[in-house]
């Protein structure tokens, strides 16, 4: 029979006094309640090279709006020759079935982004900014500058239809095009996007670079400028460290967080980039640290089941990887 201390992963027998030190070791304060912001069916999507028919990601929203997701990333009214993908994005927002309670938000770059979305019933937006010039110029054909001059458009003419914006700031812990990105120039473009009157802010770890000391150094940075309870993360997985950075980013106050069902996606003009964390893992690890979330995980797991059938893929999540392996 295996000695007890080896099934506790121990590589020997440890005295008793050590034992309880193990289990009295306890996690800084995390929040007790977390808002996740689903943008698979966006940021997940948007990169695919083959055009994924209007008809499946109404049907994946749909799923996914049973899981219980809060907030749901529907489509992006953007440039169909910039983003082929997302050309449908009217058929798409008018085809799903708006459960009350959830929000659809649509991301729009510019003040005609803004006025087809509010023609096909969009209730909300995002605007998508970042802290990088030259991601900014491959991303939406302009200077940081510029952009923001835009987002001023969408904002004024947002506030007039009682519509809220959320803002994005990509490239918060590197750019593919410029690398090391301050942390001061993050805390920069995030403050004019909050003081401009976007509700929230979205920081992107658009290629999935960060670590840890990166994360606090930058979300510190950040904290000084806008309140903590108006931020949220968005990190790509490109290296393994997203659920790392976003336990980070609980012990730092944040409460909202972005994530990919079943980790699909990755930006069009941030070559190499691989998708979100997966909704799955960043759900299984908030269940296990007692974090509300109201999201149902066995429903994610079918929604996640289902876009992966339909594109042919193997799901990026470990624990839809896991849950389908052992029920084989
Ligand atoms: C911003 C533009 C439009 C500028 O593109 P441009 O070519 O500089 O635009 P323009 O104003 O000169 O107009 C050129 C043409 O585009 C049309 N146009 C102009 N605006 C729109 C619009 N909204 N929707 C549809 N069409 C539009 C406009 O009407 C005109 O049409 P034409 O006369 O040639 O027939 C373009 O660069 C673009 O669409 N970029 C979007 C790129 C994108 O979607 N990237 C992925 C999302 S960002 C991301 O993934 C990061 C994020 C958010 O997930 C966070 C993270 O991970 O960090």
């Amino acid at each position: 029979m295996r000695p007890f201390w080896r099934s506790l992963g121990l590589p020997r027998m440890v005295g008793v006094s050590s034992l309880r030190a193990i289990s009295s070791f306890s996690l800084p304060a995390l929040p007790k309640k977390v808002k996740i912001v689903e943008v698979g069916p966006r940021d997940g999507l948007q990169n695919e090279k083959s055009i994924v028919p209007a008809q499946l990601k109404i049907r994946l929203i749909d799923m996914l709006s049973e899981s219980g997701l809060p907030v749901i990333e529907a489509t992006s009214f953007v440039s169909p020759k910039w983003v082929p993908q997302m050309a449908d994005h009217a058929e798409v927002l008018k085809g799903i079935r708006k459960l009350p309670g959830i929000r659809y938000p649509v991301l729009t770059p510019n003040l005609t982004g803004f006025q087809a979305a509010v023609s096909s019933g969009a209730e909300e937006v995002a605007i998508f900014g970042a802290a990088s010039e030259l991601f900014t110029k491959k991303n939406i054909n302009c200077s940081i500058d510029e952009s923001l001059e835009r987002f001023e458009k969408v904002l004024s003419a947002a506030r007039a239809a009682d519509i809220p914006v959320r803002g994005y700031v990509s490239c918060v812990l590197g750019c593919p095009y410029e690398g090391k990105i301050s942390p001061a120039k993050v805390a920069e473009v995030a403050k004019k996007l909050y003081s401009m009157g976007c509700y929230e802010i979205s920081l992107g770890d658009t290629i999935g670079v960060g670590t840890l000391v990166g994360m606090k150094d930058m979300l510190s940075a950040v904290m000084k400028e806008v309140p903590v309870s108006a931020l949220a993360v968005h990190c790509h997985d490109t290296y393994g460290q997203a659920l790392t950075n976003i336990l980070m980013a609980l012990q730092m106050g944040v409460t909202v967080v972005d994530s990919s069902v079943a980790g699909l996606g990755g930006c069009p003009y941030a070559k190499g980039a691989s998708g979100n964390v997966a909704t799955e893992d960043l759900l299984y690890m908030l269940n296990g640290l007692g974090i509300e979330t109201g999201v149902s995980l066995p429903k994610l797991l079918e929604a996640g089941k289902f876009i992966c059938k339909a594109l042919d893929r193997k799901s990026n999540s470990k624990v839809a990887q896991a849950t389908f392996s052992s029920r084989l």
